[in-house]
């Protein structure tokens, strides 16, 4: 199994989410500071989602990424190598991104005289915390509406990446930096919109059980949302969403492309 692409999925990845975090940090008010634990956790997710995409790929039309641009797979089997990545990805995904979830939308001030401690007093803290008071499964609250939430947006993210490289690049080379930014951004804009739904549920379906529980599942998240705010509620974040995801999506895939020319 070849692993370049999990080593420039994981590097990519960690360059993406460093344009990322201020938007991250933006985006929930939160105390989720410093950038050890999301470059731990998201670029290896990201070097699952790259590795498993490329790799699947390699299954479904028995070329290597070198062999790509001669030879284009089909646009069914770009999207089910990118579901299968995102299937994945969110399993590697879900209790990192709990623990990011948990530690966002805490509202105890960090570490201030007098005031009470937070809940959770760092990542370790909390997946600890998770553990001891949820169980093992507590640790993947939330998981289901991640699979839900990754598997097909996935498949729309590398849809969209490789069907605007191939309309601005003449066939057999391989797409200009001006256009892997472009395609890039837009990819990353395209799964973000698509995944907007989903990601307003898996985030509450995270939150539950903190104090005490109050959704049955997925779909009973869903329906009480809907009637308690409207419809309005899965587009909740589309806008800085999205906004994030151009320059991280541009960032990430440039540097995985340019990473596999390199060592190619
Ligand atoms: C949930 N969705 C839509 C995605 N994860 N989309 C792919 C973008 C991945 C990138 N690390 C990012 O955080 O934007």
């Amino acid at each position: 199994m070849p692993v370049e692409e999990f080593v420039a999925g994981w590097i990519s990845g960690a360059l993406g989410l460093v344009l990322g975090h201020p938007f991250d940090t933006v985006k929930l008010l939160g105390f989720f500071k410093g950038m050890s634990f999301p470059i731990a956790s998201i670029a290896v997710v990201n070097s699952v989602l790259f590795g498993v995409y490329s790799n699947t790929l390699l299954v479904l039309t028995a070329t290597s990424h070198q062999e790509r641009r001669a030879q284009p797979p089909s646009y069914t089997h770009i999207f089910l190598a990118g579901c299968t990545g995102g299937f994945l990805q969110a399993y590697c995904l879900a209790p990192f991104d709990l623990i990011k979830v948990r530690l966002q939308n805490q509202t105890e001030p960090m570490a201030q005289p007098g005031s009470p401690p937070p809940h959770y007093r760092g990542p370790v803290h909390c997946a600890a915390s998770i553990f001891r008071e949820e169980g093992y499964r507590g640790l993947f609250r939330g998981a289901w509406a991640l699979m839900l939430r990754d598997t097909p947006t996935m498949g729309i993210y590398f849809i969209t990446y490789e069907g605007l490289c191939r309309q601005y690049t003449p066939e057999g080379q391989n797409p200009s930096s001006a256009t892997v930014l472009v395609a890039g951004g837009f990819a990353g804009i395209a799964s973000w919109v698509a995944a907007t739904p989903l990601d307003v549920i898996k985030s509450r379906m995270q939150m539950d059980g903190l104090r005490r529980r109050v959704y049955q599942g997925v779909l009973d998240c869903m329906v009480s949302s809907v009637r308690q705010e409207g419809l309005g509620v899965f587009f909740r974040g589309v806008t800085i969403n999205s906004a994030r995801a151009f320059p991280v999506n541009a960032v990430t895939f440039l540097s995985y492309e340019y990473l596999l020319r390199w060592w190619g």
